[in-house]
């Protein structure tokens, strides 16, 4: 008996982004429903041919999505809030959609309630998947919610698989996590507690599957990663004892990863599963524990392949570590895969014509991972007289990472040694910045500003693009990019916002950007991941010490702020971001990355205040979703967080006002390090949730600047003045006007500039009509 080898998950994209193409194209009317079916069937079938192709054993169904896994479950098993109109039995796709991304009046489906101020709805809300880059759809509960199964989706997936001779194993995320991850409408009860309601619709599914031949599922409870609750242990209790009792005969394969399940493994032990499957690339630790307390029936998927990242795995060490335990367990009850679905890491390696070879012979994409499963599991093939041979590749590509002179900097170790605390300090407090800063900027009361980008039109993104394949020269690229920015700077100061910001027409993506100009960063050209719906990102790689060799933006800034006599916001993302949303090195802890990237932005904030730009924003956005997932591991990572965002901004004179901006942000748990980051102004988003998010502010006493965004940025819609105004009043419950900035809840790029303008002046006209009713001094109000 070999060794099995199974994934849990692959990409749905398309390695040419053929799913984005097609969702697009089918959103804008150009192409009908059917074509866009076949779009994702064709791409069903080329995943599950690759994967077999590949030697993997158990291959995944339903890992397949439209738009995200999570929007499925919720239609799957009928929890479609009232607002959609939807009547029961299976939920069509023009629902499915505006579940995702709203809908107006022209496009909502038959039935809608028109609850939303266009006559159409709004969209659900999303929020990242656990410390991923990847956004999911946060399903809706009401307290009488009751759950049916819609369509039997997975069912379908299944046989549409085996019709073309794959049998798979159909992955369904698990109840609990599923309603875990979900909210309860107004906030009113535990989601929980619907547990028991939510089980027959699922224990339904299940029979159907086991009736079809079904053998194996996949359940996924990553919430078995985090620190649990009695009542949620009870609820998984509860939930794989009824599977158990009402589907006997149908396998579970309990997934967990992007953590230690820790403390909840003898919980999991103790339900009557019949495989459990630990991600040990995040906690490699669990294997010794896993293999001396699992019952000797369970079958264990040990996730040693990473799924989070890029690089190549240390096979021949993998194979030493495994050997001696695996055999005592018993190779029949083993399967090799990855530590958790490949839906975080591009496709293919293989379509990468521009990366140095040297780098790219460390680095696996998803389909390079399943050739090493593949081949880890050929060297447990009984009577392989010498298996270590089988890794010959794998470990020559190791050593020469380690020894390489490409990672390794001498000087950036050095900065790094000599920092001290008075780096990551500004000259003086608050108090003292924020006179020098009003006598610079002499704004007024609820100063406007805009969080960053404006538009990536298909203009602006053709030009980049005739750009990269040289049929735009350099020299005509730049004059087009400075008519755009010039365009955008002429147009703020026309609707009169007061503090400008130039546009990022120049930038692909915030962290792709800066990653194309530090020095121990690579990127890709096709490396694609989903972040949400059918916007993707390309993640750089840090595969070496960094460093920045030129400044990065201060041309454009000084451009940019060369067009106006107001202020240019210098614009930069922050070291956290710049390392949750790229590829990180495996060989050194994140800390110390984070803070070589620190110190690189460091040098262009300095940079930009010597070239005369006066408020220079670092963003956040990606500060909360790098918390770790466990409560004990929290406080040291927001340490060195908040360490390296200080490290960044604290090179600059007390009249340099720096600004940070963070979306998708829960504040509450993590207010005392926001306060500690000490910027001069933070942005957030809080229109979504009618400005609720700021009770944190207020409760704690936030004692610097705050712009709360009073426009959902999401949403094609354009607020009204009177709507934003009334956002703002209710800011002023808690913050004092003179705290008070007026801006939207994020950058604009993926807004069209026919919603942008309108929506800008009406929020120039709700910041005017608030200094008429409080007094036009921000002095006098904060001295009040
Ligand atoms: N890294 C990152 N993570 C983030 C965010 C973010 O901005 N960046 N924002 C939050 C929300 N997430 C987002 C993620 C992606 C996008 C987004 O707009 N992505 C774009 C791609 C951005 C990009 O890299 N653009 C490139 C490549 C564009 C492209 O596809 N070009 C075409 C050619 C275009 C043409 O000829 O018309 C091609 O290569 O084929 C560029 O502008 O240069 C997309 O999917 O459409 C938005 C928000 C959270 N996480
Ligand atoms: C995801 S946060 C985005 C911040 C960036 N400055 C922008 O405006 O796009
Ligand atoms: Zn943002």
């Amino acid at each position: 008996m070999t060794i099995k080898t199974a994934n849990l998950g692959f990409p749905r994209i398309g390695s040419h982004r053929e799913l984005k193409f097609a969702l697009e194209r089918y959103w804008a009317g150009k192409i009908e429903r059917q074509d866009l079916l076949d779009v994702a069937a064709r791409l069903r079938a080329e995943n599950w041919a690759a994967q077999k192709a590949r030697g993997i054993q158990i291959i995944p169904s339903n890992d397949f999505s439209l738009y995200d896994q999570v929007l499925d479950t919720s239609v799957l098993v009928g929890a479609v809030p009232p607002a959609y109109g939807w009547k029961g039995g299976p939920v069509d796709l023009d629902t499915y959609f505006a579940m995702a991304r709203g809908s107006t009046a022209s496009t909502c489906a038959s039935g809608c309630t028109h609850s939303g101020p266009d006559g159409g709805n709004p969209a659900q809300e999303m929020t990242k998947w656990f410390d991923t880059n990847y956004h999911y759809m946060v399903p809706e509960f009401s307290d009488d919610q009751r759950f049916e199964l819609t369509r039997n989706a997975p069912l379908e997936a299944f046989l549409e698989a085996k019709a073309l001779g794959h049998v798979t194993r159909p992955v369904l995320l698990g109840p609990v996590t599923f309603l875990k991850l979900g909210k309860a409408h107004a906030g009113a009860f535990d989601t929980i507690d619907l547990i028991e309601r939510l089980l027959p619709a699922y224990a339904q599914l299940l029979t159907e599957l086991a009736n079809a031949g079904v053998e194996w599922v996949q359940i996924d409870e990553p919430c078995l990663v985090l620190d649990l609750d009695e009542r949620e242990r009870r609820a998984l209790a509860l939930t794989y004892r009824t599977f158990a009792s009402e589907i006997p005969q149908l396998k579970i394969m309990l997934a967990t990863y992007f953590g230690a399940i820790g403390d909840n493994l003898p919980k999991a032990l103790s339900l009557p599963i019949a495989g459990l499957h630990l991600d040990l690339v995040r906690a490699p630790q669990q294997l010794e524990v896993l293999l001396q307390t699992a019952p000797a029936q369970l079958v264990l998927s040990l996730g040693v392949v990473d799924g989070r990242n890029l690089w190549r795995t240390d096979l021949a060490g993998l194979y030493r570590r495994l050997q001696p335990l695996i055999e005592a367990h018993g190779r029949d009850r083993i399967e090799l895969a990855p530590s958790c679905s490949l839906l975080h890491v591009p496709i293919d390696l293989d379509l990468e014509r521009a990366l140095d070879p040297e780098l790219a012979s460390w680095l696996a994409f998803a389909l390079q991972k399943l050739d090493e499963l593949s081949l880890l599991a050929r060297a447990f093939e009984p009577g392989l007289a010498n298996p270590e041979q089988v890794f010959a590749r794998s470990i020559a590509a190791a050593e020469a990472r380690l020894t390489s002179l490409k990672v390794h900097d001498p000087l950036v170790a050095g900065r790094l040694k000599n920092l001290t605390a008075a780096d990551s300090r500004r000259q003086s407090g608050f108090a003292t910045r924020r006179r020098l800063q009003e006598d610079r900027l002499a704004l007024p009361l609820f100063p406007t500003t805009t969080i960053g980008s404006f538009p990536q039109t298909p203009e602006v993104r053709q030009a980049r693009s005739l750009h990269a394949k040289g049929e735009l020269s350099y020299v005509d690229y730049l004059a087009y990019l400075r008519q755009e920015t010039e365009k955008a700077v002429r147009w703020q100061e026309e609707i009169g916002i007061e503090v400008l910001v130039h546009g990022e027409f120049e930038r692909n993506d915030m962290v792709q950007y800066f990653g194309e100009q530090l020095s121990g960063y690579a990127f890709t050209q096709s490396g694609w991941v989903q972040s949400y719906g059918s916007r993707y990102v390309r993640p750089p790689i840090i595969f070496g010490d960094v460093s920045r060799p030129n400044p990065m933006t201060v041309d454009w800034a000084t451009y940019a702020q060369s067009l106006t006599g107001k202020p240019m916001k210098g614009m930069l993302t922050g070291p956290v971001t710049m390392l949750q949303w790229s590829f990180v090195r495996d060989d050194l802890p994140r800390s110390i990355v984070c803070r070589q990237i620190a110190l690189a932005l460091r040098d262009e904030v300095t940079d930009l205040e010597t070239a005369g730009i006066a408020v220079i924003q670092i963003d956040e956005p990606a500060l909360r979703e790098g918390l770790p997932l466990r409560q004990a591991d929290r406080n040291a990572y927001l340490d060195w967080a908040v360490e390296c965002f200080r490290i960044s901004a604290s090179g600059v004179g007390d009249e340099t006002q720096i600004h940070t901006h963070m979306c998708y942000s829960e504040f509450n748990d993590i207010m005392a390090a926001i306060a500690a980051m000490d910027a001069d102004v933070i942005s957030i988003e809080t229109s979504r949730s009618k400005m609720e998010l700021l009770g944190a502010f207020t409760d704690q006493a936030y004692p610097n600047e705050i712009g709360p965004g009073v426009y959902d940025i999401h949403s094609p819609r354009v607020p009204s003045v009177d709507e934003m105004v009334h956002l703002i009043e209710k800011a002023t419950d808690g913050l004092t006007p003179a705290q008070i900035w007026v801006n939207p809840d994020c950058g604009l790029k993926t807004r069209r500039w026919e919603e942008v303008r309108p929506a800008l002046v009406n929020m120039v006209q709700a910041a005017q009509a608030l200094r008429q009713s409080f007094g036009s001094g921000r002095r006098e109000a904060a001295n009040a």
